[in-house]
């Protein structure tokens, strides 16, 4: 039976702060570290073998990973990273103030970008240091395809996209998989898999550092789903 486990990487120093963070490449916050070893001693405390990982170019999710596999001792696997998992592109919010920005465009539209489908924030100009072109982590990738700004709609497309492409062969295969990804990213995956219509989508709201597990059998038929979680204080 293939296990997917999705996992919003802990708190980064944004999240704290309540800013976009979107492609930016914020580290994790001391919280949110915790989080992960957390998440980690309860993969080892479940006995659960993960097989293979897949993160977005991010550090915050490419550390969760890290941490979670090293604090469940898990070292001899295959780590992939793959751009189509990285948190949706917030365009020109980017480094900007939530609350700041709401109070700027107005509670409509605001929510409109934030949880709605198909609306998106202000593109990034060409020239503007934030592009995705000018970081060397998408070097290898063609410019064309990365995005200046994206939708909900957009950032499902491709993370859909690439669950199809590299995560579901996995799974059919009868392996245990953890994937280290976004709000946004792992939202838009969670909307697949449990078959959430659009208009549904602004209701999911995924927490960090929590394991959600999804058990498929091997035609991909969702046998059982639910989430592991722990608030007490780390003893490790
Ligand atoms: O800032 C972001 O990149 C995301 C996730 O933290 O924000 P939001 O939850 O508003 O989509």
């Amino acid at each position: 039976m293939g296990k997917l486990i999705l996992v919003r990487h802990g708190k980064s120093f944004w999240n704290i702060e309540n800013i976009f963070t979107g492609w930016t490449d914020i580290d994790l916050a001391p919280e949110g570290v915790d989080e992960a070893k957390i998440a980690g001693k309860l993969i080892r405390d479940e006995n659960i073998a993960i097989d293979i990982c897949f993160s977005s170019y991010l550090k915050r999710a490419i550390k969760t990973a890290s941490i979670i596999l090293e604090t469940a001792d898990i070292t001899q696997i295959d780590f992939i990273k793959s751009w189509k998992l990285n948190e949706r592109n917030y365009g020109a919010w980017q480094g900007r103030n939530k609350d700041e920005v709401r109070k700027e465009v107005g509670e409509d539209p605001f929510w409109d970008v934030r949880r709605g489908y198909s609306a998106s924030a202000p593109a990034l100009s060409t020239d503007d240091k934030r592009c995705p072109k000018f970081d060397p982590k998408y070097k290898k990738l063609n410019s064309a395809d990365l995005p200046l700004t994206e939708s909900l709609e957009d950032t499902k497309q491709r993370a859909v996209q690439y669950y199809f492409e590299a995560i579901v062969p996995e799974l059919v295969k009868g392996k245990t998989v953890l994937v280290s990804a976004h709000g946004n990213s792992i939202r838009a995956l969670m909307t697949q898999i449990l078959n959430i219509p659009a208009t549904e989508i602004s209701k999911v709201e995924v927490q960090t550092g929590v394991l959600n597990i999804y058990d498929f059998d091997s035609t991909m038929t969702l046998k059982d789903n639910y989430r592991l979680k722990q608030k007490r204080e780390l003893t490790i």
